[in-house]
């Protein structure tokens, strides 16, 4: 059984991971929402296919249904919280409500992705959709500041793989570049669509500079990993979490060996490929999602998760909630679960959450000044 205990009992946020500065790098618009706010959307809109007609309700059957094991059924529940993001307001409300939800989680610093070509039903343009999200960015953090809390969020504009408009989506990436969006991704199905697929829009944004993510290493292997890199030129990796089936240990390959064994191996007795020695040397940013995996069976369990071993093998690991809807997650959950049920410690947080700030896509004296204005301030006032 890969997917996870649905009935476990829910857990508080360490007090102490609370108070800690955030710093999160793959969060998805459309798996962000309140529950109460599909079902207030829904009605507004007038989408009649919700699967349930309360919030506790719903909450629970995105999160159960997320729990499948496979990503392609874990991808299927966002069919709800897309088609309550149609029209100009709810983009905004439901962006206005993220950031704010982020702040209060502790966030400093966001990247918030999402496929524009995913919220045309009623006829907006692409144009008219990043612009809703941006002034939801903008009115989120202005709440939060009333608030007394400091966040900043930038766009990364997602293409869907098994689509054809990743070249018109990085071009509107570039277009509004000035405007807090940061970047570029692409999301959706991995078996059957590699990243080279889209190799026009990545060339396209090479020669202009811009800065890109891939989906891949998730729910398929090596070859997606290396062809983000190595053809595509990722900036970072999506996931990337299959990058230790190019590990061994004590010579067998790491997942014959994880199928196994019920922990981690020791770091001394594994030796890395050359795709996993690249993307080590190179500091190519993990953008992992522990709960996530979880859900679509590329992990076992949060103890287990590859996260740990990477981190102890100094990747450059980032810790993210991928979509707090269906994984009933947030960040301050993720680093909670990593030090109750996987030993990590706050200086794993702080590391992990500097790494994540030194790999944003924003202008490296931005990146600079949050990691020593607002990150290692914030930690040391910890202890
Ligand atoms: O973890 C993911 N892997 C691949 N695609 C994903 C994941 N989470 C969300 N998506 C898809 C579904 C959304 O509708 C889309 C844009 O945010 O991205
Ligand atoms: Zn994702």
């Amino acid at each position: 059984m890969t997917s996870r205990d649905s009935s476990s009992p829910a857990y508080d946020v360490d007090p102490q991971v609370a108070r800690a500065p955030k710093v999160l790098l793959h969060e998805h618009l459309d798996g962000g929402l309140r529950p109460a706010t599909v079902l207030e959307l829904a009605r507004e809109t007038g989408y009649d296919a919700l699967p349930a007609d309360d919030a506790t309700d719903l909450g629970r059957w995105f999160r159960e249904s997320a729990d499948s094991g496979s990503l392609v059924r874990y991808l299927e529940t966002f069919a709800h919280t897309v088609g309550v993001m149609q029209t100009p307001d709810a983009l905004r409300r439901v962006a206005r409500e993220e950031v704010l939800d982020l702040a209060r989680d502790g966030v400093a610093y966001a990247e918030i992705r999402y496929a524009p070509e995913l919220h045309l039903e009623r006829d907006l343009t692409l144009e008219e959709v990043v612009e809703a999200v941006n002034e939801g960015f903008r009115e989120g953090e202005a709440l939060a500041r009333e608030e007394g809390r400091r966040i900043r969020v930038t766009a990364l504009l997602t293409a869907m793989r098994h689509a054809a408009m990743s070249r018109e989506i990085a071009e509107l990436a570039v277009r509004y570049r000035e405007q807090e969006v940061s970047g570029f991704d692409i999301a959706g199905a991995e078996a059957g669509y590699p990243p080279t697929r889209h190799l026009d829009a990545f060339q396209y944004l090479a020669r202009e500079n811009a800065h890109f993510t891939i989906h891949a290493g998730e729910a398929f292997g090596l070859p997606s990993i290396q062809e983000a890199l190595t053809w595509c030129g990722a900036d970072r990796l999506g996931h990337g979490v299959r990058i230790v089936d190019d590990l061994t240990v004590d010579g067998i390959a790491y997942p014959q060996w994880a199928a196994e064994h019920d922990q981690l191996p020791d770091v001394r007795d594994v030796r890395l490929g050359l795709l996993a020695a690249y993307v080590r040397d190179k500091r190519v940013p993990l953008e992992m999602c522990p709960s996530s995996n979880v859900q679509t069976g590329a992990s076992a369990s949060i103890a287990l998760h590859p996260i740990t071993l990477l981190k102890d093998l100094r990747f450059r690991v980032t810790v993210n909630t991928d979509n707090r809807l269906m994984s009933d997650t947030s960040m301050g959950k993720e680093m909670t679960l990593l030090v109750r049920d996987a030993g990590w410690t706050m200086t794993d947080l702080r590391w992990v959450t500097i790494n994540a700030m030194k790999s944003a896509f924003i202008a490296f004296d931005q990146r600079l000044a949050l990691i020593d204005e607002v990150i290692k301030p914030g930690y040391a006032e910890l202890t």
